[in-house]
């Protein structure tokens, strides 16, 4: 099956389309203020009205109380929530349980015993997302970890790699880890925050290529 691509804080028409062109699967919209890539609510309903039928969209959100989760998810509607802050196994069953959406969550993978803790998620949400770890932003930061840790790894649930893929890299990820969802979002910038039509096109072909 070919891999699936999500390309990650997009806010702008012109990239939410030159994503959707490449081919991308699915479309990250960051609502979480100290981020670049921070959209607004009415933003990200216009940008997810564009992707509607043609990607999923995927809502980003960072520890956020259940009032602004509702709020956001309302506006929105999106197809996936990601939780890419320290929300607890817990705390996202509980609202899983009120939600038709798909869940997913950021894990920062540091070790072997990170990967072996992120497993107290499984049953709580639908897919786990296999993040550098946290540095000045809990995401979104360029990093990549160490592809190793994931080789062989007998997956229990649906997962996908993300932290620090470029087109110069994302290919040599997929073949060490097997991944069947890339995510990035530094990877093609120009600059933090603005999103280069070509490199989600280099990115794109790169995946296709691996
Ligand atoms: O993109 C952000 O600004 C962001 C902010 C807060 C949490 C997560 C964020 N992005 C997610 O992090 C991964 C890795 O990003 P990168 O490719 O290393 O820049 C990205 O795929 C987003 O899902």
């Amino acid at each position: 099956m070919s891999v699936q691509i999500k390309i990650c804080g997009l806010s702008t028409p012109e990239t939410v389309d030159a994503a959707i062109e490449a081919g991308a699967t699915h479309i990250g919209l960051v609502h979480y203020e100290p981020s670049p890539r921070h959209v607004a609510l009415d933003q990200a309903r216009e940008l997810r009205e564009r992707a509607r039928g043609k990607a999923k969209a995927v809502l980003l959100l960072v520890n956020a109380d259940p009032e602004l989760t509702g709020r956001a998810l309302n506006a929105i509607q999106p197809d996936v929530i990601q939780f890419h802050g320290s929300e607890t196994p817990q705390w996202i069953g509980g609202i899983r349980r009120s939600l038709s959406y798909e869940v997913w969550k950021a894990v920062g993978l540091k070790d072997a015993g990170t990967l072996t803790r992120s497993e107290k998620y499984i049953g709580m949400v639908d897919r786990l997302l296999f993040d550098a770890p946290a540095k000045k932003l809990p995401g979104g930061n360029g990093t990549a970890f160490d592809w190793s840790l994931l080789a062989g790894h007998n997956h229990q649930i649906d997962w996908a790699l993300a932290g620090g893929l470029t087109a110069d890299n994302v290919a040599e990820a997929i073949r060490a880890t097997q991944a069947p969802l890339v995510d990035t979002s530094s990877g093609v910038e120009s600059a933090p925050g603005v999103k280069d039509p070509q490199r989600i096109a280099d990115f794109c072909r790169a995946v296709r290529s691996a």
